[in-house]
């Protein structure tokens, strides 16, 4: 709702929707009431709206888009002409965000101003549609056109200063923004409102208007490929610049319509909601985020200062943390910080970071090589490289000199965390936190919750996941627990792949096309195929098989003849200039399909009397992405991910999956779970010896309902309890 009140001859709206302010039914019907009761009182001048709370409305109420109701009378559009229509001047006092609707009701209104650290911008764009209540007709026409692409194609916000610059505001205010609002409007209540009407003006030099959006929409495409907002975005403000406004609008709610009816839309809407789902955890019990107040986190300490462990350091740096690094000898710790300050000599010179707060920041780095030294720290973050006996000694030591309350955490990508967390006296305080690379750079934190673990200590990493910039997903402790897990069998039938016809620039091509930036042999490549040799040769032990014998590893999915014979040749990835692919030069980007490596695959398939045969994409694309998306299923049905929107989450932030498709478990349920099945069974029994293949329970069960069951309630038909 829009509480109404008047302050002398000034009537204030305040939008009241907590916590945000979206633009819900009640708060447009209020505010359109509100303007509506201020233009019959005679009593009142001029007019302030704002937003309760922290913050000026964000946009529409994006959960209104699949409900309907953000079309109910009034809706977004006509809120905004009858403010702008208003007899008497409207000023928008901004505080917080004005974004989307919130920002297009502000350029509804006749003046503008903001608080020194208010934001504005159109993030349409990230959630699938464009801004469509008159945001791409207004905006042009106060703005200019060239900033007017940036910010909608871009969805970035935008700051006061630059703001007032472009003519966004009117005036940035110190202080409380309603009382200035108020004084400000009071200050321009006998001015004509005749040029202060937004959709009346024309939009300011339009000369270059083709080129500048010929050049965008290259750009976007470019950047983009495959979103349809950022292109229906270019040619709404296209439209604005060779258009009356009151044609543009109608092109604008066409294109709006069809952004909105679009699976894209709906994918990215949903990925906005499962991120923000994503640290709201619960374990079996039913201790949960609302019901466990986490401990304070004052100091953490990092040890291992390679290429994870400085990351890492980097984003407890970055919150504000004292972090102390600890390393195994000198060499390796100087190797460790002069990485770090390298990384942030890097961001002052691209301007991301002033010279002095970057020495701030490094000034809460401690750097030694005494475990000692970590006896106060609250928690401690274990990088070392990925070897269990290695992490049980290292959190032997730890056990020993922290403090009794201090977590212990790791980064293993793939180990048993009960099994590290057994070589300390503290099993309850003990957790997985794996980060992916860069560290500093990926916003995904895979937090595994062991055996042991104590709800509070799932509070406390959860509450210092959020705090160092991550989105933390709770998992269970299985092998390479769900993002790794689900790696495996995708990488195994793109290896497999190879075997039976194709050439690793054929998978990752169709792969790419998906949405995946880079395709499984390239990722392979990047890597490094010694890493995967020695994973796999890791796994084998464990499993007490001998990585060398076919009949031994095959049956376990950890057969992969290419790899190995690329591997025993010396190309080992990027890294040597040579792998699956060849390249310029060692470290270079650019892959190149390389014959020598087709010869390599073509020698082996003689060698083993495979018939190599023509693989149709279609076969690569479910081949691979329909075996990873039924490990999710099996994830799901063990108890391993708690939720399928978390699957998704992990996917999207930790491995490029492309956000437009919601992420697999939300692209499985696009496909349709009955149609999924049919063609995992199908492949299971091709490959009958494949384990991966065997169809997830979860899935066939869902498979089976009369009626698609919503992805929401797919945890009611998983038969496990969780693994959490
Ligand atoms: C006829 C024409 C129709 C429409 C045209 C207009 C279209 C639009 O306006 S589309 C919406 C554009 N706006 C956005 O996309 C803003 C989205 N929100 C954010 O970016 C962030 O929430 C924030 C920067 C505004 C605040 O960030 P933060 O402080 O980190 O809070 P959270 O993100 O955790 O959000 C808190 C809480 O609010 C919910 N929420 C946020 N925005 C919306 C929204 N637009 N609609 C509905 N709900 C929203 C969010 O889910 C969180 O909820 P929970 O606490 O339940 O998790």
């Amino acid at each position: 709702m829009a509480d109404y009140r008047k302050q002398g001859d000034v009537a204030v709206l305040h939008a009241n929707n907590p916590p945000v302010n979206a633009l819900s039914y009640h708060v447009r019907q209020g505010l359109y009431d509100g303007i509506e009761a201020a233009e019959k009182d005679p009593s009142v001048k001029c007019i302030v709206i704002c937003g309760k709370g922290k913050t000026f409305p964000v946009g529409a109420d994006i959960r209104e888009f699949a409900s309907g109701s953000a079309k109910k009378f009034p809706n977004l559009i006509e809120v905004c002409d009858k403010i702008e229509a208003c007899t008497k001047p409207v000023v928008a006092a901004i505080h917080g965000f004005a974004l989307g609707g919130g920002l297009e009701i502000s350029l509804g209104c006749h003046y503008r101003i903001g608080g020194t650290s208010c934001k504005v911008g159109f993030p349409e764009v990230n959630i699938g549609v464009l801004p469509g209540a008159g945001g791409t007709q207004r905006l042009p026409r106060v703005i200019g056109l060239k900033p007017s692409l940036d910010i909608i194609t871009s969805g970035c916000h935008v700051g006061a200063k630059e703001a007032l610059k472009l003519g966004i505001l009117d005036k940035i205010v110190q202080g409380d923004v309603v009382t200035e609002g108020i004084k400000f409007a009071k200050s321009v209540q006998n001015q004509p409102l005749h040029g202060r009407r937004v959709s009346t003006m024309a939009v300011p030099d339009v000369s270059q208007a083709n080129a500048l959006c010929n050049s965008a929409m290259a750009e976007v495409k470019r950047k983009s490929s495959g979103l349809l907002a950022p292109v229906a975005c270019v040619k709404s403000l296209r439209v604005a610049a060779q258009t009356p406004y009151k044609d543009g609008i109608k092109i604008e709610s066409a294109l709006m319509l069809q952004l909105m009816t679009s699976g894209q839309a709906k994918a990215l809407q949903y990925a906005f909601f499962a991120e923000r789902l994503a640290s709201k955890w619960q374990v079996p019990g039913g201790a949960s985020h609302a019901t466990v107040t986490p401990r304070p986190v004052k100091s953490c300490a990092v040890v291992g200062g390679g290429y994870m462990g400085s990351g890492i350091v980097m984003c407890i740096l970055n919150a504000g943390l004292p972090c102390i690094l600890v390393e195994a000898n000198q060499k390796f710790l100087d190797r460790g910080i002069k990485m770090i300050q390298g990384l942030y000599a890097g961001s002052v010179k691209l301007g991301k970071m002033s010279e002095q707060d970057a020495k701030k920041t490094l000034s809460l780095l401690k750097p030694t090589l005494r475990y000692e030294d970590l006896k106060d720290v609250d928690v401690v973050i274990e990088a070392v490289f990925e070897d269990m006996k290695l992490k049980q000694e290292v959190f032997g030591k730890l056990d020993k000199v922290c403090k009794k309350d201090a977590l212990l955490c790791s980064n293993t990508s793939t180990l048993n965390i009960d099994k590290i967390a057994s070589a300390t006296r503290r099993p309850d305080r003990v957790m997985g936190m794996h980060f992916f690379a860069p560290a500093y750079y990926m916003k995904l934190l895979e937090n595994i919750r062991g055996a042991e673990t104590s709800p509070q200590t799932v509070a406390t990493v959860t509450q210092l996941s959020v705090k160092i910039g991550k989105v933390p997903v709770l998992v269970g402790n299985c092998h390479g627990f769900v993002g790794n897990r689900m790696m495996a069998p995708y990488t195994t039938e793109a290896q497999r792949l190879l075997e039976e016809g194709a050439y690793p620039h054929q998978v990752d091509q169709v792969i790419e096309e998906f949405g995946i930036p880079i395709g499984p042999l390239k990722v392979g490549d990047l890597t490094g195929l010694d890493v995967s040799w020695k994973i796999t040769r890791e796994v084998s032990r464990m499993l007490g098989l001998d990585h060398t014998k076919r009949e031994d590893v095959e049956p376990f999915g950890l057969y992969f003849p290419v790899r190995n014979a690329l591997y025993e040749k010396g190309r080992l990835g990027r890294k040597t200039g040579a792998g699956f692919y060849k390249y310029e030069k060692a470290g270079s980007k650019v892959a190149i399909p390389d014959p020598l490596v087709m010869d390599i695959i073509d020698h082996h398939c003689r060698e083993e009397g495979i018939d190599r045969r023509r693989i149709p994409p279609q076969e690569i694309y479910e081949r691979c992405l329909y075996s990873l998306i039924n490990e999710g299923f099996k994830t799901l049905e063990e108890g391993i991910a708690a939720r399928p929107e978390d699957v998704d989450i992990i996917w999207l932030l930790g491995y490029g999956w492309p956000r437009y498709t919601g992420g697999p478990m939300h692209f499985a349920s696009q496909i349709g779970l009955r149609r999924l099945y049919g063609r995992i069974e199908y492949y299971h029994n091709k490959y009958p010896d494949r384990d991966h293949w065997t169809p997830s329970r979860l899935l066939k069960t869902l498979s089976q309902q009369e009626h698609p069951v919503p992805l929401a309630q797919w945890g009611q038909f998983a038969s496990t309890t969780s693994r959490l």
